[in-house]
């Protein structure tokens, strides 16, 4: 097993967002010239696919922050988020001198993939898989770049929010996590970060209407992932540059959420 992986998951805001997205890779080039660390990223897209089905006229919805995908719409949403997210993210690496590899969560079996329930269509939950595939990869200096795009044993594909699908890797390599996204970290009633977070605490401001949405599906998965690793995890923003620096160095950034 490889150690000290850190897995950094990229909410889908940043790849529209150009000058976060280079300032994040000069941030990972910058600390790899001195540190050698594997890192992987897993990127979501929600608000690709949120244009691209605007653009196609179809309807979309989330229940408790997942997206409802029925299957005559998986086609379209793997082409935003294992097409064009994770492209953009490559083609962002390749002009930056990063030697990227784009992936979907079921190649080499590195997560596995099943439907959650019948009611959200096509979406996935992803377990632990095999970590061989990514071990390979960074052993020979690549950065793998994960969509969360997955396929069932039987071949069917799913969408995966992309929170989880960190997770489960996070698990899989017994790796270090952050979930960086467009808000400094959770935030309590009056917008201010809260820097700590428990499960009895997040359980409150779920109950009081202060986390919802994909935040709330964030902060489930990063409760899930602290306690499976028995280790806090970050969830911050991609927007600061020198907080990623500060990542990189195993500083806490954003919200710490702690494993009890
Ligand atoms: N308590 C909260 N603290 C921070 N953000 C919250 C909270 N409750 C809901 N949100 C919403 O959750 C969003 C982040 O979740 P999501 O859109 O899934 O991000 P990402 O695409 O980066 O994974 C924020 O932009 C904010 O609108
Ligand atoms: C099932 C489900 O909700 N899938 C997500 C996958 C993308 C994602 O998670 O993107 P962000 O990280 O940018 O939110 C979706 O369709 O939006």
């Amino acid at each position: 097993m490889l150690d000290n992986v850190l897995i950094i998951k990229l909410g889908g805001a940043l790849i529209e967002n150009d000058e976060a997205l280079t300032a994040l890779y000069e941030g990972l080039t910058s600390y790899l010239k001195d540190h050698k660390r594997p890192i992987v990223l897993v990127h979501g897209g929600g608000c690709l696919v949120d244009d691209l089905l605007k653009g196609l006229g179809m309807k979309s919805e989330k229940k408790n922050g997942l997206r409802v995908t029925p299957f005559d719409q998986i086609p379209y949403i793997t082409g935003a988020l294992a097409g064009t997210a994770n492209k953009l993210m490559l083609a962002k690496a390749k002009s930056m001198g990063v030697d990227a590899v784009g992936l979907c969560l079921t190649d080499g079996s590195i997560t596995k993939v099943t439907q959650l329930n019948e009611e959200l269509g096509a979406v996935g939950s992803a377990t632990i898989g095999s970590p061989k595939l990514l071990e390979v990869l960074l052993e020979a200096g690549y950065m793998p770049t994960i969509s969360s795009i997955g396929i069932t044993d039987d071949g069917k594909l799913m969408n995966v929010n992309a929170d989880q699908a960190a997770v489960a890797l996070a698990i899989s390599l017994k790796a270090d996590l952050a979930l960086l996204s467009d808000v400094d970290g959770i935030l309590d009633k009056n917008g201010n970060l809260i820097t700590t977070m428990t499960e009895k605490h997040a359980a409150d401001l779920i109950a009081d209407g202060t986390i919802t949405g994909g935040m709330e599906v964030k902060v489930k998965a990063a409760l899930k992932a602290a306690k499976a690793l028995n280790k806090p995890l970050s969830v911050a923003s991609w927007r600061y540059p020198d907080k990623i620096n500060a990542l990189l160095s195993g500083e806490a950034i954003g919200t710490r959420v702690l494993p009890e």
